[in-house]
C-alpha cells in the first residue's frame, strides 16, 4: 500500500534524498507504540481519527476484511498529515501482517445493531467473526493489549480472551466507559457544571442491566446522595426522578441508531483515551470490562465493567468500591445474566 500512496516519491526518492541529506547512521525501523484498529467502519474510523486528532499515536494501522476501504481510509488520513504537526506512520491492509508488533489492537470488526436489535442479538455473528480475526491478530502481535469494542463488548471481551490465550489483564472491554461518560454528561447538564467535574460511574453490563452507582456520584466530594438520600429510587421516593438519567443512558444509543444508523464519535474518543492511558502508562481509573475475580462477591467467569487502573500493562488493578446493598445485588445479577449468555457460546 505504501507504494501506491508514495509512488512518485518511491520513484524519485533515492536521488532526491541523497541531494537533501547525508546518512550518518543506518536506521533500524522499530515502532514503540503501534496501534492497530481492526474494523474500519464507523467506530474504527472514529477511533483512528481521535487517535490522530488527540496526538496519541505515531504509528497507526488499519485492518479490515475490505482491503479497498483500508486503502482509501489510509490515503485520506495521510493527506491531512501536513497540517497535523507530527510525523505519523499510517498503514492499511486486509492482511494482518501489516499490524505486526502492535502494542495495542482495537477490535471493532463485526456487525452492529439494527434499530430493533439489542447488543446481545449480535453474539452469534460476532463470535464467528472473532474466531477468524483474533488468531490473526495474535499471530502477528502476540504481546498486544486488546481493546474490545465490538458488541456485546463484555461477551466479546470474554471471547477474545478465550481465543487469544492472553492473560486477562491484557484484554480490556470498553464496557460501561461510554455509559459512564453519557451519565456524567447528563448529570452535568442537570447541575450546570462541566462533565469532567462530575464523578460518577455506571458499572456492570454495557447494556440494559447496567448499574448506576448513585451512592458515589459527587461533585467536588459532595455526594448527591447526602443531599438526596433517595436519589435514583422510584419517582415516589425521589421527586427529582434522577433514575430517569440512567434510563436515558440506557435508551439513548437506540435513539441515536434510529437517527443516524450507528454511534461512533463518543466511543471513538473513549478508545483514544484508553490507548493514551496504555501508551503513556497513565494509570487512569476507568470503568472497563474485566474479570471481577470475586470483586463485590462476583465469582462468575465473566467480563464486566468495574473501575480499573489502566496503564502500560493493561489493567493492573481493580478499585475496591463501596457499593450499597442494592447496587451490589444489581451488579451480581448483571454478571449472572452475562454468564448465562456465555454458557450458550461454543468456541
Ligand atoms: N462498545 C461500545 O461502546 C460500542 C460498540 N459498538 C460496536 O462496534 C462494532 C462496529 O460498529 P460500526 O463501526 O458502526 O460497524 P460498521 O459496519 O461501520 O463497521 C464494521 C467493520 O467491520 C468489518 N468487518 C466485518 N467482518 C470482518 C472480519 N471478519 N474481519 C475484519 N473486518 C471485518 C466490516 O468490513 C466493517 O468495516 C459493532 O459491533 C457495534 O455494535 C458501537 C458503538 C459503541
Ligand atoms: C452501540 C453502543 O453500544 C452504544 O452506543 O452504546
Amino acid at each position: 500500500m505504501a507504494d501506491c500512496a508514495n509512488s512518485e516519491s518511491a520513484k524519485r526518492g533515492p536521488t532526491f534524498t541523497k541531494m537533501i541529506y547525508k546518512e550518518l547512521v543506518s536506521e533500524t525501523k522499530q515502532s514503540a507504540g503501534r496501534v492497530t484498529v481492526v474494523g474500519v467502519g464507523a467506530v474504527g474510523m472514529a477511533s483512528a481519527f481521535s487517535l490522530l486528532a488527540m496526538g496519541i499515536c505515531n504509528d497507526l494501522c488499519l485492518v479490515d476484511a475490505r482491503k479497498e476501504i483500508c486503502q482509501g481510509e489510509q490515503l485520506d488520513l495521510m493527506h491531512g498529515l501536513a497540517f497535523y504537526g507530527k510525523r505519523v506512520a499510517i498503514s492499511g491492509d486486509s492482511d494482518y501482517g501489516a499490524s505486526a508488533n502492535s502494542k495495542i489492537v482495537v477490535l471493532t470488526a463485526g456487525a452492529r445493531q439494527a434499530q430493533d436489535e439489542s447488543r446481545l442479538d449480535l453474539v452469534g455473528k460476532n463470535v464467528t467473526i472473532f474466531k477468524s480475526v483474533v488468531p490473526q491478530v495474535i499471530k502477528y502481535s502476540p504481546s498486544a493489549i486488546l481493546i474490545v469494542v465490538t458488541n456485546p463488548c463484555d461477551i466479546m471481551a470474554w471471547v477474545a480472551w478465550k481465543i487469544s490465550g492472553l492473560p486477562k489483564h491484557k484484554v480490556i472491554g470498553t464496557g460501561t466507559l461510554l455509559d459512564s461518560s453519557r451519565f456524567r454528561y447528563m448529570i452535568s447538564e442537570r447541575l450546570g457544571v462541566a462533565p469532567h467535574s462530575v464523578h460518577a460511574y455506571i458499572i456492570g453490563e454495557h447494556g440494559d442491566s447496567s448499574v448506576p452507582v448513585w451512592s458515589s456520584v459527587n461533585v467536588a466530594g459532595t455526594r448527591l446522595k447526602d443531599l438526596t438520600p433517595t436519589i435514583g429510587e422510584n419517582p415516589e421516593r425521589d421527586p427529582e426522578n434522577w433514575d430517569q438519567v440512567h434510563k436515558t443512558v440506557v435508551g439513548v444509543p437506540h435513539e441515536i441508531i434510529k437517527l443516524k444508523g450507528f454511534t461512533n464519535w463518543g466511543i471513538g474518543m473513549m478508545v483514544s483515551r484508553l490507548c493514551e492511558a496504555i501508551l503513556r502508562d497513565q494509570r487512569t481509573v476507568y470503568p472497563v470490562s474485566t474479570q471481577p475475580d470475586g470483586w463485590s462477591g462476583i465469582y462468575d467467569e465473566v467480563f464486566i465493567s468495574i473501575p480499573c487502573i489502566v496503564g502500560s500493562s493493561g489493567i493492573s488493578h481493580i478499585i475496591n468500591m463501596n457499593l450499597d446493598p442494592p447496587e451490589q445485588k444489581a451488579i451480581q445479577e448483571s454478571a449472572r445474566m452475562l454468564r448465562r449468555v456465555i454458557d450458550t457460546i461454543k468456541l
